[in-house]
Order: C-alpha cells, then structure tokens, then sequence
C-alpha cells in the first residue's frame, strides 16, 4: 500500500492568519495520526509564512508515524533538520519568495551540492529525498547524487489529467521505472487530489509515499477530516 503524508502547511496558514493557537497543529495533527494518516509532512519556507521552524521541533516529539520535513537547504533550513533529525528530508529548490513549490532539481548541474547536503542527513540517519520533474536525466541524475528516494513533482500530472489522463501519467509511469531501475525509492507529491490520486497510484509503479496537503485540507472542509482521510486511504490501497 502507498503510505500517506498528510501535509499540514494549511493548517498553520489558518492558525497564523490570527496570530494565535487555534487550530492547534499539534492537536490536529494527533488527530491525523489517530484517525489514520501514515506520515505528517511541512514545509518551513524561510519567511515561515506557514510552518515555523518552532512546529518542526515542537511535532519532532509528538509524531508517532513519520516527520517529513521538506524544503530549500538553506543553511538554516539544514541546521533545523539536523537539530530536528525527522525520519525524512525533502530537499526543494524553491525560490524564498515561490508561492508555491515550482519545479524539481536540475540534479546534473546541482549535483556536488546535493551530494554534500544528503551526505550530512543520511550521516544524521535521516531517509533524503529530492523533488524532481518526471524527466529521466534528472532521475539519473538524482541517483550520482546519493539520495534514497526521489519525489516526482506531480503539478503537470493535476493539471492535465482532467482532459487527458493517460497523456498525464505516461512521464510518470516512465520516470517511476527508470528510478527503480537505478536503485532509487519513490515518492510523489503536489496538487494530488481526491480526484485524480486513484489513476496515478494504479498507473506509477514502485510508488512507496504520496504527500498531499492542500487539496486534502480543502476537501476537509466539506467531507471532514477523518473521512477524507480513509478516502485517501482506500484508493490508495
Ligand atoms: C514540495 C511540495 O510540493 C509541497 O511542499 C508544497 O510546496 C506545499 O507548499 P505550500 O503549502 O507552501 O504550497
Ligand atoms: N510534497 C508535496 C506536499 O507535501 C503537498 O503538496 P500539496 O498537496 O499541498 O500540493
């Protein structure tokens, strides 16, 4: 079974939008564990416009599942992943102002960085991985860098399975294979959804976690979170 991340970005943009406590990440994220998400994933930006770094210390000692902590490896981002030591680092090339992640890694022209970041997680046992656009020179390249796993970065893949499905996932099914073949885990994320997360997981192979926060978090709001969950949950099995 695929496991499921929840990303709890959007829980923290409501919490900040007052400046106070509610809702409460913590206790919403207890929650996420109890009623079945397999994996809590943030995303500290540098403005921590969402995420502060203080979150990542504070669930680091109550997530019972697995902490994903994904972002740009800043040197602060970094020290906080070796201070916090998650079970998982994402690394993200994003630019400080994205208003959302934008694209994966060109690994060929970033790979000695990348090589040095992942070696100082994986010394500190953290799993690394690195987001990355389905291309297979970049899959090949991500693999010269020492990484456990990739995350395919799944925006295209959203964006055009509404019209033409199969013309959405063939990249996907392509690049799943070439990390398998070169020895890498697999991991997918961004703009999955309800409605198109069924087709990808029965058409990527090797598939191991998907990390799904915005969508998850707005269907929440109409289904609730508990149900939204196990919905994930069965098409995911
Ligand atoms: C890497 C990735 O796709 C997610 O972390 C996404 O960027 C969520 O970030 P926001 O919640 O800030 O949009
Ligand atoms: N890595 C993707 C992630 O954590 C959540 O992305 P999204 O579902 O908020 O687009």
């Amino acid at each position: 079974m695929v496991r499921l991340s929840v990303n709890v970005n959007k829980i923290a943009t409501l919490r900040n939008a007052r400046g106070g406590n509610m809702p409460d990440l913590l206790k919403v994220v207890r929650d996420i564990e109890a009623f079945g998400g397999e994996g809590i994933t943030i995303h500290p930006r540098p403005d921590q416009r969402h995420i502060r770094y203080q979150d990542a210390r504070d669930l680091k000692k109550i997530v019972r599942t697995e902490l994903n902590i994904e972002g740009n490896p800043i040197p602060e981002f970094l020290d906080l992943v070796l201070q916090v030591r998650p079970d998982q680092v994402t690394l993200v090339p994003d630019a400080p102002d994205a208003i959302t992640s934008n694209a994966g890694w060109d690994t060929i022209a970033h790979r000695d960085f990348l090589r040095e970041v992942i070696g100082k997680c994986r010394k500190a046992g953290i799993r690394t991985s690195i987001f990355v656009d389905p291309d297979p020179e970049m899959i090949r390249g991500a693999a010269e860098t020492g990484t456990d796993r990739v995350e395919l970065y799944t925006e295209a893949y959203a964006r055009e399975y509404p019209t033409d499905p199969e013309g959405a996932v063939k990249a996907y099914r392509t690049a799943a294979n070439i990390a398998h073949e070169v020895g890498l885990g697999l991991n997918a994320g961004h703009d999955l959804s309800l409605e198109n997360i069924a087709y990808f997981k029965n058409q990527v192979p090797h598939l191991q976690e998907v990390s799904i926060g915005h969508a998850l978090i707005c269907e929440s709001l109409y289904l609730g979170l508990e149900n939204v969950i196990n919905m994930y949950k069965n098409k995911l099995r």
